[in-house]
């Protein structure tokens, strides 16, 4: 499951957290990407290392109170976060995002816009699976979020500067179906509470889905 969420940190705190990161100083993102992605990696990033910078430390732990985040993620670990940064003519071409990074498992994927959409041109993330393509067009506080086994890619940069953080994590839910399962399940849940209440349906739901969760999280 790919799921977009608009607006997934206030925007407020986004701006003031952006703003700081301007002065923190971005290197060739070429340094982290594996012998293929060398290649067709373009951009600029800034690592999130001992705590520092202190800005991007910051902007995670407010994605981390996004419920629709957490609901969808089930994260165990965040097994590493980037701000990156494409200039004009900048892309990241077609790859798969490394299985493991530091020995840990990744799971899930996640891009948060931090550009307003009209700042630049071009820069769409796009997704492919055995259908097709999609691609989405984030802008500030758009947040993605897909598993890590798609191809994927950016879009060249034609004008203006894209920033985003992006980020792996490892989950308590290996897979991705069972992850959608307990997504699903989880908006029933909240759907019946809502609209009739604490029913004896919302107690069936529940219990299955923190049996399911029972049976699957690691
Ligand atoms: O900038 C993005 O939206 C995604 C970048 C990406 O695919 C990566 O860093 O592995
Ligand atoms: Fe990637």
């Amino acid at each position: 499951m790919i799921l977009h969420i608009e607006n997934a940190v206030e925007p407020g705190t986004l701006d003031a957290i952006v703003e700081s990161l301007r002065n923190e100083h971005f290197t060739d993102g070429i340094e982290t990407a594996g012998r293929a992605a060398k290649q067709v990696k373009n951009n600029q990033q800034l690592r999130l290392q001992n705590d520092k910078p202190a800005a991007l430390l910051m902007l995670l732990n407010h994605l981390k109170k996004n419920p629709l985040f957490s609901g969808v993620t089930f994260a165990k670990q965040f097994v590493n976060v980037m701000v990156n940064q494409y200039q004009t003519n900048q892309e990241y071409g077609l790859h798969v995002d490394d299985a493991l990074m530091g020995h840990i498992r990744t799971d899930i994927s996640f891009t948060l816009g931090l550009s307003p959409i009209d700042d630049y041109q071009g820069g769409e993330l796009v997704i492919e699976d055995t259908t097709g393509e999609r691609s989405w067009k984030l802008g500030s506080g758009d947040l993605l979020v897909y598993p890590s086994h798609y191809l994927h890619h950016v879009n060249a940069v034609r004008a203006g500067e894209r920033l985003a953080m992006v980020g792996w994590i490892q989950s308590h839910v290996r897979s991705a179906e069972q992850r959608e399962l307990l997504f699903d399940l989880k908006c029933s849940m909240s759907e019946e509470l809502d609209q009739r209440g604490k029913t004896h349906q919302y107690d069936r739901l529940s219990k299955s889905y923190n049996n399911l969760l029972r049976h699957w999280a690691e």
